[in-house]
């Protein structure tokens, strides 16, 4: 196990305000002293002792530094430093000052569907990078995808939170039931082995979200959610989707496939003609 940096963040940080926080902690924003650059830092509770039920296994924040420092792509989010005290492992990384893409697109009256395209070939990119080095995300939703600048004519997208996500060893089987129910694919309600193609599946879902403002498996609990995603049973309304073309809607179908081996991947997902046009 590596050893992170054991100084106190706060002698080379100054700590500012809560952007977010999780299961995981917080997440504020800081500023180096030395430069007065901003960065975003993520606070992690680490567990005291093996049968604590509280904070992160230290194991599981060694992967997801580990994974961090092996992506090194404009649209995956970086990872600059990592402090730890006795209880708490503080990620140092880059500030996405731009926020969700979503809360972006709700400011906007409509999203043409050629801007759609622009964020979904970006996100497509940097997930593109993960799955050839064989790391998933796993958790893929419309909050873990950020804009750097939305004042710029054209944003660029970065994939943030890499708390579940997995570098998968040369014939690994990994099982996990974690994940968003509105976003998670079939065998990993299933408890089936998993694969880069569950988050095939996200992209699918969020597809459908970005053109419809709709969700498509969403119920008024978890459990008919997921009830939903097992039948497949979802619909292209045409209160919501008569101006979707059949390009993007061929798009989804070819994601929201229930075998994994038989979905898109993110290298044909940037061949297929709504995305590449001929
Ligand atoms: C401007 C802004 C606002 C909220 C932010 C972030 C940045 C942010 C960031 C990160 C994470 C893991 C969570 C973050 N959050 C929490 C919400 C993420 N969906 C991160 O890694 N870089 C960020 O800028």
């Amino acid at each position: 196990m590596a050893v992170f940096k054991p100084e106190n963040v706060e002698d080379f940080y100054e700590i500012g305000e809560v952007l977010g926080s999780g299961h995981f902690g917080q997440v504020r924003r800081v500023c180096e002293r030395s430069s007065g650059t901003s960065w975003a830092a993520k606070f992690l509770k680490i567990r005291k002792s093996a049968c604590s039920r509280m904070g992160l296994d230290r194991g599981s924040v060694q992967r997801e530094v580990d994974i961090l420092h092996a992506i090194q792509h404009p649209g995956v989010v970086g990872l600059k430093d990592v402090f730890e005290s006795r209880a708490e492992v503080v990620l140092i990384l880059e500030l996405v000052s731009g926020g969700e893409l979503f809360d972006f697109i709700a400011e906007k009256e409509n999203l043409l569907e050629s801007e759609a395209i622009e964020f979904m070939k970006q996100i497509l990119e940097g997930l593109g990078f993960m799955h050839s080095k064989s790391i998933a995300h796993f958790d893929l939703k419309p909050e873990n995808i950020m804009l750097s600048d939305r004042a710029s004519p054209h944003p660029r997208i970065k994939l943030i939170d890499f708390g579940l996500a997995h570098l998968f060893s040369p014939g690994e089987e990994f099982r996990s039931t974690s994940g968003t129910p509105q976003y998670i694919a079939p065998e990993v309600i299933n408890a089936e082995p998993l694969s880069t193609a569950a988050d095939m599946w996200s992209i699918g879902v969020i597809t459908y979200i970005l053109l419809s403002g709709l969700s498509p498996f969403q119920d008024h609990t978890d459990e008919d959610t997921l009830k939903n995603i097992l039948s497949m049973k979802y619909e292209f309304d045409e209160r919501y989707f008569s101006m979707t073309s059949s390009l993007a809607k061929d798009f989804i179908q070819k994601l929201l496939v229930k075998s994994p081996s038989e979905r898109m991947t993110a290298e044909e997902s940037l061949l297929h003609p709504w995305i590449k046009p001929i």
